[in-house]
């Protein structure tokens, strides 16, 4: 079953009040399936971000369509459309973004509360989440107590308490370092596999997207290629070098040491 599924999607920028336009996104198609684990990557300026944007429904498509569980958000009214978002979907940011008022587990249980859910059924996720996650421990200190690895572990909890149909990722290694992006992506794998997490990541790390079932390549706002994971991780993370090296441009953050 797909989970989602993108038609055809354009996206012009300046195209409604400036005489200079430009395409950002081309007649770009997506089918992810439940369950899957989707890498996007492409060079610097490719249009990740801009297709991370449309499907997450902060932006709309100048053509195309966008459905999501069957439901095409864009035809919704703003407050039917922000509802939507916090039930249908998960973030994780490269900057964490919790707020650092609030304990980690307020943090974590955010989207719950919103959703008038009762303290006892809170209290059973928030634990179930954490301790796959690895950061029971540090439920009631701030996100200024934690590591920044805990602190995006936090982040992946917080994305998945509500149990989202996808959890959309921009660039979740980008600010940890090396061992902080393994644990990470460890949860993160666990998160795919036991609770059956459908999850689409935008990465520019070949190590990060090595945990993926699939990476899709976009070049000049284009589908470039695709490319599978069989059993072995190491084996798709040359893969991931390979397909880097042959589509060309400006790749942040190689990081081929780390395997
Ligand atoms: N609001 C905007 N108005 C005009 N052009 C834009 C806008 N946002 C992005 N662009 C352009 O669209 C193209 C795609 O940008 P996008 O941010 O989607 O790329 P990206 O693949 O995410 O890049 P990076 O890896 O550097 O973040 C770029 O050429 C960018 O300059």
């Amino acid at each position: 079953m797909a989970v989602l599924e993108a038609r055809a999607l354009t996206k012009i920028y300046g195209a409604r009040n400036g005489n200079v336009t430009y395409k950002a996104l081309e007649n770009f198609d997506l089918r992810i399936e439940a369950g899957e684990f989707v890498g996007v990557m492409g060079p610097s300026g490719s249009g990740k971000t801009t297709l991370l944007n449309l499907l997450a429904t902060i932006d709309a498509p100048t053509s195309g369509s966008i459905e999501i569980n069957g439901t095409d958000p864009s035809r919704m009214k703003n407050d039917k459309l922000a509802l939507f978002r916090r039930r249908q979907l998960g973030f994780i940011f490269q900057d964490f973004n919790l707020l650092d008022t609030l304990s980690i587990k307020e943090n974590i249980i955010l989207p719950l509360v919103l959703e008038n859910i009762s303290n006892p059924e809170i209290d059973r996720r928030v634990n179930e989440i954490a301790s796959l996650l690895h950061i029971n421990h540090i439920l009631d200190k701030r996100t200024y107590e934690v590591s920044g690895g805990q602190q995006q572990r936090a982040s992946a909890a917080r994305a998945m308490i509500h149990k989202p149909a996808i959890l959309l990722a921009d660039e979740p290694t980008g600010n940890l370092d090396s061992k902080s992006a393994t644990d990470l992506m460890d949860a993160v794998k666990d998160l795919n596999e036991q609770q059956k997490a459908t999850l689409m990541m935008v990465t520019h790390d070949p190590f990060a997207a090595s945990y993926c079932s699939r990476i899709v390549f976009i070049k000049d706002g284009a589908f470039f290629s695709e490319i599978r994971r069989g059993s072995n991780r190491q084996v798709f993370f040359q893969q991931i070098l390979d397909a880097v090296s042959l589509l060309g441009g400006n790749f942040d953050d190689l990081s081929p040491a780390r395997s």
